[in-house]
């Protein structure tokens, strides 16, 4: 965050370990023990030092005012402060969830005690939304092509709680998605057998082959809804009606219902046959959406400020998410907020006039931005003549004077040069459209929020208080200057406006999720948007560890510079292919090409797969293993199947000629099916991924498909070799072409290069 204001400023860091090294008063003598004397003089002077340090901080808190940068003199502090916001926001996704399930229980007819902040009011309206959202699905139904299906989370039952309303992701066609279509001849039917109870649909994934392909677990529900009606019937019952209003599907092949009333669905060979058929026939299509515009706020690092780790974490999970939603079709929006403006720029324009007088004419040589900020901090912090010409050039900069908003564009183009270096290693598209962008909007809104009183007046600062938010949002500060409040605020409306984003995205450290949230319902509170209509969230996640657990720093406790962060993994990932002499069978191209996927994709993938909303440990060693849930794993395994098809001498013709002649690829034995149920099941995991933002599924999903095809070749021959001679299962061989082309479009929508040969 680009700190704009610092009214109780910490005092220098020399000051400090001035006061706090200085030797005490002598201790007066007679006094038996004077070496006790001058430690009891210590430890009250320190006690002194702290006081001061502890009244400040103390001060900042009771305004609202603590920022990280004073709560450095106190590290306890910092720590606690810093697990508060993590617990805040956990408890706020708890709560969610709570009332989700309240929702859930509250249709299938169960009783809960209602849970914390959940009343009659919040829980009635989702449902009127929800009933709204059936009858659209049933009116889309007249087309059997383009089916309009409403999903709603419980479609998804393992997925993890909700932040946000999602009812409104509208699949227009299901292409492969399994669970659309069995949520859609389940929903039928119940709707037909039990007409009376209305029951959000329990539809997952069997997690055991005994209880077949999937499993639809809301007889439990019903019965229990119909107990409350008066009525009683066991599950099993429940289910067996159910099944025999089930309309005719070419999925299922058979249904069963053991006496706790599951129903487990057995999938159709001759679909499979006829989906793998058609994939390879036309490739993999991945569900058709309602288009959406939808912005994503993402990277976003402070000019002046080296890109840290956990901006590394927002440009690598924002990336995916673009490419998600580019992948079914969005209209995306990729902005890059960075924090150009600020008080800071001050210090720094001053120092550049000081440095680089010429610097209009050539361009400065600065370098290193973090040295060039750390000195002119320095200066800042010690020479008051210096601060002063700081606060004029700030002004000067807010005037935009040609001389200032030159000096402010050399030292923002430095950054720019420096981040861009990390977005082209990373492959990474972005718009900038910094905070400095939002200045004149932000005038407006201050003035839409005064006009329509929605601020309120405190100590000189203009304050406004969002529906059940603890802490205000600081809309104008005392010396009338704007805050990273006014800049979200100008930069919500923007995109909801202007930019007519349906679905606004702020990939950020979940840190911030206070700030968010008091943003967003600042935005409700102004009805500069419908929560029903469209979707603003916080996308939050958890900080980068080092292997000791703590901060990821460098040994000197240093931030990380990410270009050397990439060039240690490039390095390590060169020297790794070494050892396993790959640079004797692969050209140097080849081996470059290898060498940046692994070391890219190993970051990338290493933060993809872990839960986005915990914390993470970095480690090179880890993230380049060949074993386990890693990018160098899913690597080998995709060029190792891109191999095999190469080396059976079948060319990319003569496997489409085949596939154009045979509608079924038919499939018998278990490892090929299981193969091809994993290959199916990848739309349904974009679904899901598309309603959680949660990428590691999509992970597990292609960690699961390279297992899975470990185990299928381990078993099946795809050439079969006799005496001599060789035949090519062409059914296998295609299978295994079409798990190829999964892993792929999946690894491109994780940002993860996927290369021929390894
Ligand atoms: N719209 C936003 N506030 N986006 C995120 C900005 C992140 C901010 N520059 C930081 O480094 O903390």
């Amino acid at each position: 965050m680009a700190p704009q204001a610092k009214p109780n400023k910490a005092p220098k860091k020399e000051e400090k370990k001035a006061a706090a090294g200085s030797t005490p008063p002598a201790a007066p003598t007679g006094i038996s023990s004077q070496q006790e004397l001058h430690n009891l003089y210590t430890t009250h002077f320190n006690a002194e030092t702290d006081l001061v340090r502890l009244t400040r901080l103390f001060a900042a808190m009771e305004k609202g005012e603590l920022n990280e940068e004073l709560l450095e003199e106190c590290p306890e502090l910092l720590e606690a402060h810093q697990r508060n916001l993590k617990l805040k926001y956990r408890k706020t996704i708890l709560e969610r969830s709570a009332k989700e399930q309240e929702e859930a229980n509250a249709k299938k007819g169960i009783k809960t005690t209602p849970a914390a902040g959940s009343s009659k009011g919040a829980t009635e309206p989702k449902k009127a939304k929800e009933e709204k959202g059936e009858q659209k699905g049933a009116k889309g139904g007249d087309n059997k092509n383009t089916k309009t299906y409403v999903r709603t989370n419980s479609d998804f039952p393992s997925a993890p709680p909700k932040a946000k309303k999602h009812d409104y992701v509208i699949v227009k066609d299901f292409a492969g998605s399994i669970m659309g279509r069995l949520s859609d001849v389940f929903k039928t039917a119940i709707k037909e057998a039990f007409p009376s109870v209305s029951v959000t649909l329990v539809l997952t994934e069997a997690t055991n082959p005994k209880f077949g392909d999937y499993q639809c677990n809301s007889a439990m529900g019903i019965s229990a809804a119909l107990k409350a009606q008066g009525t009683s019937k066991k599950p099993s019952e429940v289910a067996a009606e159910i099944v025999a209003k089930l309309p005719p599907c070419p999925l299922i092949e058979k249904t069963e219902i053991p006496p706790a009333g599951f129903i487990n669905v057995y999938l159709n060979d001759q679909f499979i046959a006829k989906q793998c058929g058609e994939i390879s026939r036309n490739g993999i299509k991945l569900p058709s959406i309602e288009s959406r515009r939808v912005i994503v706020d993402f990277s976003s690092p402070n000019i002046a400020k080296e890109m840290h780790v956990g901006h590394l974490r927002s440009t690598i999970i924002g990336d995916a998410i673009s490419r998600l939603f580019e992948a079914v079709g969005f209209d995306v929006l990729r902005l890059n907020h960075i924090g150009d403006w600020g008080t800071q720029f001050g210090m720094l324009i001053a120092h550049l006039f000081d440095e680089f007088p010429n610097f209009q004419k050539e361009t400065p040589a600065i370098g290193d931005l973090q040295t060039f900020y750390k000195a002119s901090k320095k200066r800042f912090d010690e020479d008051e003549e210096f601060k002063k010409r700081a606060y004029q050039c700030v002004v000067k900069l807010q005037n935009k004077e040609p001389e200032f908003i030159k000096a402010w564009t050399s030292i923002c183009d430095v950054s720019r040069n420096s981040n861009n270096a990390v977005y082209d290693k990373l492959d990474i598209k972005l718009t900038e459209r910094g905070e400095s962008y939002y200045q004149e909007r932000m005038g407006a809104i201050v003035k839409e929020l005064t006009d329509r009183s929605f601020l309120r007046e405190e100590e000189g600062r203009h304050l406004m208080f969002p529906t059940g938010c603890d802490i205000p949002l600081t809309v104008v500060k005392s010396d009338g200057g704007y805050t990273y409040d006014t800049s979200d605020l100008a930069a919500l409306k923007n995109r909801l406006n202007e930019e007519k984003g349906d679905w606004l995205i702020y990939v950020v450290d979940a840190g911030q999720s206070l700030h968010f949230d008091t943003i967003f319902a600042a935005g409700r509170d102004l009805k500069w948007y419908d929560e029903a209509v469209k979707r603003v969230e916080h996308v939050g996640f958890g900080l980068v560890l080092g292997e000791d657990k703590k901060k990821f720093k460098t040994r000197s406790g240093d931030t990380v510079r990410l270009q050397d962060l990439l060039e240690e993994g490039v390095k390590r990932s060169e020297e790794k292919l070494k050892e396993k002499g790959r640079d004797k069978e692969m050209t140097v191209e080849e081996l470059t090409t290898a060498r940046d996927a692994v070391a890219y994709g190993g970051i990338k993938y290493a933060d993809l797969s872990h839960t986005r909303t915990q914390d993470y440990v970095f480690s090179y060693d880890r993230m380049l293993d060949d074993k386990g849930n890693t990018a160098v794993y899913l690597l080998y395994a995709y060029a190792r199947i891109r191999s095999i098809v190469r080396q059976s001498g079948v060319s990319e013709e003569e496997m489409e000629k085949y596939a154009a002649a045979n509608e079924l690829l038919p499939l018998g034995h278990v490892k090929e099916l299981k193969l091809a149920k994993q290959v199916l099941k990848m739309s349904d995991v974009i679904l899901q991924v598309l309603d959680t933002l949660m990428l590691h599924t999509l992970c597990d999903y292609l960690y699961t498909l390279s297992t899975t095809f470990t185990e299928f070749y381990s078993e099946c021959y795809v050439v079969e070799k006799s005496e001599g001679s060789s035949k090519v299962n062409m059914n296998r061989l295609l299978l295994a072409h079409i798990t190829a082309n999964t892993m792929e479009t999946a690894l491109k929508i994780l940002g993860i290069r996927p290369v021929p040969k390894m």
